[in-house]
């Protein structure tokens, strides 16, 4: 496969929490160039810095050192050099987190169009495109309804159509098919590769799934806050 742009570029980040005896070194000396296009997965046991890289990646964690470029942009180093992260985010980031982050007390198409609000869009167009991205994703019939009555397939398919509202090109994405039977898991896979080539964007998708390895062009894994040979 031709390789698209660098989207994600991270070199030599470190993060640690704490100091002294309480100190946890959560990643170290990571590199990691992720391009346009392609769709990977980050592995590693619990506590081995996956969350820890999504958030640094995803611009809501200061790294302690290391430099990180998202788009060609420098976003890090050793110091943030955006003063506007949150524009930042909304702009180039979807993030397609577990799908109890869906705000309960807005409908479906509410809590797409709410990040579309956020970014400046006006109410009509932002309303519009929640519209166009539930119907794609096949939850549009139920655009009208709260979280709390949507299926978990449906839920999650509203909180993928919420990371993709603004075109993000770098989406970031926390077991985007926990609690998803196999026949929706390889749905949402399909429907990420799709985006993936459609938007040239990539996604990285943190994963214990293993039914759904085989679908990533690359499995990153983390051991101990290092990146590890697959
Ligand atoms: N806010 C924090 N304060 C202190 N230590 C933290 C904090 N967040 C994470 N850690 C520690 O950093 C290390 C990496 O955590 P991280 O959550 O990135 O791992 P993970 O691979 O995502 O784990 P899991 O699969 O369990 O979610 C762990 O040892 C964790 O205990």
């Amino acid at each position: 496969m031709t390789l698209g742009d660098i989207l994600v570029n991270v070199q030599g980040v470190a993060k640690h929490y704490g100091e002294g005896e309480t100190r946890v070194d959560a990643l170290r000396s990571i590199d990691l160039r992720v391009h346009a296009g392609e769709v990977i997965a980050l592995l590693g046991p619990s506590g081995s810095g996956k969350t820890t890289l999504l958030n640094v990646i995803g611009c809501i964690l200061a790294p302690t050192a290391g430099r990180v470029e998202l788009d060609g942009d420098a976003v890090f180093d050793g110091i943030w050099l955006r003063s506007d992260l949150r524009r930042l985010r909304l702009d180039k980031i979807g993030f397609i987190f577990q799908a109890h982050n869906l705000l309960p007390f807005l409908t479906a198409e509410e809590n797409v169009s709410v990040v579309l609000d956020l970014a400046g869009w006006s109410a009509a167009k932002g309303r519009a495109r929640a519209r166009e991205l539930l119907d794609y994703l096949e939850v549009g019939h139920r655009a009208k309804v709260k979280p709390a009555l949507l299926s978990g397939g449906e839920a999650q398919r509203v909180a993928i159509a919420r990371a993709l509202a603004n075109r993000p090109r770098i989406i970031l994405a926390d077991e985007p098919t926990a609690a998803l039977d196999s026949g929706r898991a390889q749905l949402v896979m399909d429907l990420l590769r799709k985006l993936a080539t459609e938007q040239e964007a990539c996604i990285i998708a943190v994963t214990h799934d293993e039914k759904i390895f085989d679908r990533f062009d690359r499995l990153i894994h983390l051991r101990d806050g290092r990146l590890a040979d697959a």
